[in-house]
């Protein structure tokens, strides 16, 4: 008879399945029963509430009890079977979830996802749903999204094309008004127009969300969506004038059905271009109602939503199954006379695995402080008050860009400090490496995002450079602020422990993001005085404005970190424990960029082995 584990129990999740997983092992046992903190509490905080962990746990124990959810097989899986395997576990969960009641955007949807370690189908019929809401008139969102819900289309987000996914204003598909029916005649132009990657297309999709460029009595007004119908909902058959069909094998997602779309002359009603922020009126005439790049706020919501809900979550997993297996592994001696050494006690694993779980918690916070930013923000951006979409727009491809980065860094760590069971897909490592490596392309690739923070930064130090003082702070956006206030041109700190203190650690970062920012406009500048125009002086330049954004992005992420651990002074354990990882990571990237800091005598060399020092120490704390 299996023993039952209770609900709150962190074996509940163990003891159930094949036999030999039953009993807890020995030295991971001993590793849980020492803890400096309280473990509850902080998997109550990481989840949001003490009502929330028990939700997740009841999903949880929900999914694994149920034997269409096993993930048993699926590393043995062709590309079309994990497919129909995901397309089940849609279909099961989305059933089990009407008979239970769950909320359409409830918390359950995502334990459950990330229960089944996302293998489940149809995730971009969920992008799509969403994109209605962000682009969508209330009469458009009152028709589609309720189809959505029940499942009687299924959906997808059709962006990129053959020929282009970073340079939207170089999409080829065409959405040509005819006045006459009023329809908008959707075609595909070129072979390079063919839309080629959007998740749910190749098998699924009944109904495309085409983002096309809008021509109106001749003009072309740039990139707008159009909900095109692509599926029979009788026999599910390509609809005339659609030809469509599966990109093929991946890297990995192989539980989505990445497809081609090509349109040649396809009618839709002039209802169906999403209306928010542009509407084509009966007889053909354009009204703007946003900007040139309203259309692009699906994206912002995608990015901001991926980082917490998919992407760090991947990393997340890594450092549990790499942690779990440094207590386990025993390698070599530490001395002739010891036992084998467990490998989590060299200090060369311990900084291999601590870095990484650094960066989870670092971006756990990071994702649920942009959503907040998000959530507060959106009413205002459908209502079309722009004001704080800059600024949205900058963090969420600067986070979504770093979150992504760090994410792969940090699997691809994990799985290479398992040593050769690391590389057997049965570890779940190399699926988890394969997946989040995607998310560093997919929603804006990641170069691409590091120049739009350029940007934006380019523009908040002009606005520095051109406002008085007085007036200059209330029209900076918050993340910037630090380009205003003056700096330290030295580093205080004395001695190790000094490199402890978060904000002196937030300070020096914002010092090199500030002087980064400087160097690389300067080189703008000086380029565009000796002759060059402002494209290429800003191509000739890209090189040191990455370098600055990151600088920026990842200020934020040690400031949202430090901010975080402000919240938790009511909990000395836990902040002890979580300021040990918030230091970790801010020592970690002043050594990993010490150029950076030394360039201008901002740190000293001295100053650096101290940080080192500081550093290394951590690493025993922490173990
Ligand atoms: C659970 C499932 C897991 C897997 C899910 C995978 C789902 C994946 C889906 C996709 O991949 S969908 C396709 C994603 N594609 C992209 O992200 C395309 C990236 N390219 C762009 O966003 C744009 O082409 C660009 C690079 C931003 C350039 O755009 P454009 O040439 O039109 O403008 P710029 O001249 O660069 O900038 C003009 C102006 O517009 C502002 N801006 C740019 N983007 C946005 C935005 N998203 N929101 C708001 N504002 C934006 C930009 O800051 C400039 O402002 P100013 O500086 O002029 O004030
Ligand atoms: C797993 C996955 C799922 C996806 N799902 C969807 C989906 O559901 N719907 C959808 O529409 N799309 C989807 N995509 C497509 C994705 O959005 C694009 O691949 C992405 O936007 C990058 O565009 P691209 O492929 O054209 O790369 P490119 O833009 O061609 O990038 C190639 C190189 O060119 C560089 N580059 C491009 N422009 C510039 C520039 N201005 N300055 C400097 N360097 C530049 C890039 O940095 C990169 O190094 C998906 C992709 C993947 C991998």
């Amino acid at each position: 008879m299996q023993r039952q584990a209770s609900m709150g129990s962190p074996l509940h999740r163990v003891s159930l399945g094949d036999p030999w997983s039953r009993h807890m092992h020995p030295d991971i046992a001993s590793e849980r029963c020492t803890p400096s903190f309280n473990v509850e509490r902080l998997t109550n905080i990481l989840d949001g509430g003490i009502e929330k962990t028990a939700l997740r746990r009841h999903v949880e124990n929900i999914i694994s009890g149920d034997p269409e959810f096993s993930l048993k097989n699926i590393y043995f899986l062709s590309q079309n079977e994990h497919f129909e395997a995901a397309i089940r576990k849609k279909v099961h969960l989305q059933k089990l979830a009407w008979k239970l009641g769950w909320p359409e955007d409830g918390e359950e949807f995502k334990y459950a996802y990330r229960a089944v370690s996302g293998e489940l189908a149809l995730n971009i019929h969920t992008i799509f749903k969403k994109s209605i809401r962000s682009l969508g008139s209330e009469e458009q969102i009152a028709k589609w999204t309720p189809l959505c819900e029940r499942f009687q289309i299924t959906a997808t987000y059709a962006q990129t094309e053959l020929g282009h996914g970073t340079y939207l204003q170089g999409l080829e598909t065409e959405a040509t008004y005819d006045a006459a029916t009023q329809e908008f005649v959707l075609h595909s132009p070129t072979i390079t127009a063919t839309k080629w990657w959007p998740g749910d297309l190749g098998r699924a999709a009944t109904h495309a969300l085409v983002q096309a460029q809008l021509i109106c009595s001749g003009v072309r007004q740039g990139m707008h969506a159009f909900i095109v119908p692509i599926r029979s909902l009788q026999d599910h058959s390509p609809l005339p004038g659609v030809t469509v069909g599966d990109i093929g094998p991946k890297m990995d997602f192989e539980q989505t059905d990445n497809g081609f779309l090509q349109l040649d002359h396809v009618r839709v009603p002039r209802e169906n271009m999403l209306s928010r922020f542009a509407q084509v009126l009966p007889d053909g005439t354009y009204i703007k109602l946003g900007t040139a790049q309203s259309n692009y706020l699906s994206m912002v919501v995608a990015r901001v939503e991926l980082i917490g809900g998919e992407i760090n979550f991947l990393l997340k997993k890594a450092c549990v199954i790499a942690t779990r297996y440094s207590v386990i592994r025993r390698q070599s001696r530490l001395r002739p006379s010891d036992p084998e050494a467990k490998i989590l006690d060299y200090q060369t694993q311990q900084q291999k695995l601590f870095v990484p779980l650094a960066w989870a918690y670092a971006f756990h916070f990071l994702a649920n402080e942009l959503l907040d930013f998000l959530n507060s923000s959106h009413d205002d951006i459908l209502n079309r008050d722009f004001s704080l979409l800059p600024e949205l727009h900058a963090l969420s491809a600067g986070m979504k860009a770093m979150g992504s980065d760090f994410c792969a860094q940090g699997t691809e760590i994990c799985r290479r400090a398992c040593g050769g069971h690391g590389y057997s897909k049965l570890s779940g490592l190399p699926s988890l490496v394969t997946k989040v490596t995607g998310s560093c392309t997919y929603e804006g690739e990641n170069t691409v995002l590091y120049l739009q923070v350029a940007r934006f930064l380019v523009k908040s130090y002009q606005q520095v450079q051109g406002a008085p003082g007085s007036t200059l702070h209330s029209a900076l956006a918050r993340s910037v602020a630090y380009l205003a206030e003056p700096g330290l041109a030295r580093c205080p700190a004395q001695k190790a422990a000094d490199f402890l203190q978060p904000e002196l650690y937030t300070k020096a970062w914002a010092h090199v993001a500030t002087r980064l920012i400087k160097s690389s406009m300067h080189r703008l500048q000086t380029l565009m005085q000796s002759g060059a125009d402002w494209q290429e002086a800003w191509n000739q330049t890209t090189v040191v404005h990455v370098q600055a954004a990151k600088a920026h992005c990842f200020y934020v992420t040690v400031r949202t970190f430090t901010g975080a651990l402000e919240n938790l002074e009511q909990e000395p354990e836990i902040w002890r424990a979580l300021k040990c990882l918030c230091d970790l990571h801010a020592l970690h990237g002043i050594l990993t960029h010490s150029g950076d800091f030394l360039h201008d005598g901002f740190l000293s060399g001295a100053q650096i082995e101290e940080v080192r020092t500081a550093y290394l120490d951590l690493l025993l704390l922490i173990r």
